[in-house]
């Protein structure tokens, strides 16, 4: 089917839809894809801000569901044209047993491959990771790299382990035959570390800040960058992706995109200094204030502290080896196969991106905990 003509009439279906990227998500779509006569949105746990959202001649059906329920995926899958599947538990801090891990984040985006061929939806988008690919253990550093950039991926912690197996099950899907005989035809989008409204590990730093009277320690050298991405840049890929599809599969069809716009190659708390920064934070310290060795001391404690207190209690800290040794690896991305394959060109500058990071995060000075999304 040739996506690109037509007048309003394809059913999307998102899932993961009420999350942060889906949030974006579904605004995105419902303002930029013509073509569009329903969009599903599928989420374990609703948002109550789908309910004040002004979708125009577009219906806007809200569907509770479970990835790791066949039936679930099915029902919703039943009639759409386009998945874009962004459901995920994203967890790098111990939150979650690995084997839920891998059952929301494998066996899940399977049962949406499976969907799409009993159902007949002919065209997945799947959000991907730059985790998929790295950094490794190894802590080899990935600088300005793109699609075709020989790394040595290995994983062991049960997050980016499962991107990455889930990314190859969607890859390997490409060319399946749908009912109705036709081919299936996927995709897989990378995004680095994204921000945007919503993004609450971003309150958390501005929080934490505001607790130690506007200062942010430094921990991680300036010169190890970290990719970031803007979430409405991401948005906008899914969308051009899902697009395209149709009438570029041969091109596109099992390929992989890292997901990226003009937002600047920073370490990751300098990055964050350029959101917190017009909010009133600064970043103590040109270096890290503590050596590594007493960072990874610390890491190491809060890891034992998880394990020891698990049969009690979850407890989690932003610095474990993990987040510690991701922080400190550089992986940053420079390409453009997306705008090759499928004319990507971001939707958002970076200063705009910035900007409505920022006005978002003061909307949130002074407000206690975690906040529904509006
Ligand atoms: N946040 C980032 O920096 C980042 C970067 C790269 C890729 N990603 C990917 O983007 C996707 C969305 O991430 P996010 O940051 O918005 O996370 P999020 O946690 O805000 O959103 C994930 C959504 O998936 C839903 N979900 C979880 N388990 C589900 C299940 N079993 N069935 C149905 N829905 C379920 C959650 O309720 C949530 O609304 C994930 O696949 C993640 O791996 C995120
Ligand atoms: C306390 C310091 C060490 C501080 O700098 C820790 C930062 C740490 C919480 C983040 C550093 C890198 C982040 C990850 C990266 O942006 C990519 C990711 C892939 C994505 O699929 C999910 C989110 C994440 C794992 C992201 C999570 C936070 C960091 C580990």
């Amino acid at each position: 089917m040739d996506m690109t003509d037509g007048g309003p009439d394809l059913v999307y279906l998102v899932t993961g839809g009420c999350g942060f990227l889906g949030e974006h998500m579904v605004k995105t779509l419902l303002e930029m894809e013509p073509r569009l006569r329903e969009l599903r949105v599928f989420d374990l746990h609703l948002g109550p801000w789908l309910e004040a959202l002004k979708p125009g001649p577009v219906q806007v059906t809200p569907i509770q569901g479970d990835v790791t329920r066949a039936e679930d995926v099915v029902a919703a899958l039943a009639g759409a044209d386009v998945v874009i599947h962004m459901a995920g538990l994203v967890d790098v801090w111990g939150l979650n047993d690995p084997e839920v891990i891998y059952r929301v984040n494998v066996q899940g985006t399977q049962n949406v491959i499976e969907a799409c061929v009993q159902t007949g939806t002919q065209f997945l988008v799947y959000t991907s990771s730059m985790e998929a690919l790295g950094p490794n253990t190894k802590g080899h550093p990935f600088y300005r790299g793109n699609e075709d950039t020989p790394y040595e991926a290995i994983h062991t912690q049960p997050y980016p382990r499962s991107k990455a197996q889930a990314e190859r099950l969607v890859l390997e899907a490409n060319g399946r035959k749908v009912r109705g005989g036709l081919p299936l035809v996927t995709c897989a989008l990378r995004p680095t570390g994204i921000y945007g409204e919503g993004h609450q590990l971003m309150l958390d730093f501005y929080r934490k800040a505001q607790r130690a009277g506007g200062w942010l320690f430094r921990t991680v050298p300036a010169s190890v960058e970290h990719g970031r991405v803007y979430a409405g840049n991401v948005a906008w890929m899914h969308v051009l992706a899902a697009r395209e599809l149709g009438s570029r599969a041969t091109t596109m069809g099992g390929q992989v995109y890292f997901c990226y716009d003009d937002s600047p190659y920073k370490s990751y708390e300098d990055f964050n200094l350029e959101i917190l920064g017009p909010c009133g934070i600064g970043l103590l310290g040109t270096q890290p204030l503590l050596p590594y060795f007493l960072l990874f001391l610390l890491a190491t404690l809060n890891a034992f502290l998880q394990w020891l207190l698990r049969p009690l209690v979850v407890y989690t800290a932003l610095i474990n080896p993990y987040t510690l040794s991701l922080a400190n690896t550089t992986f940053t991305v420079q390409t453009d196969k997306a705008r090759r394959h499928f004319d990507y060109q971001p939707l958002y500058g970076w200063e705009e991106s910035r900007d409505r990071t920022v006005s978002w995060v003061k909307t949130r000075k002074g407000c206690p905990g975690p906040l529904p999304r509006d």
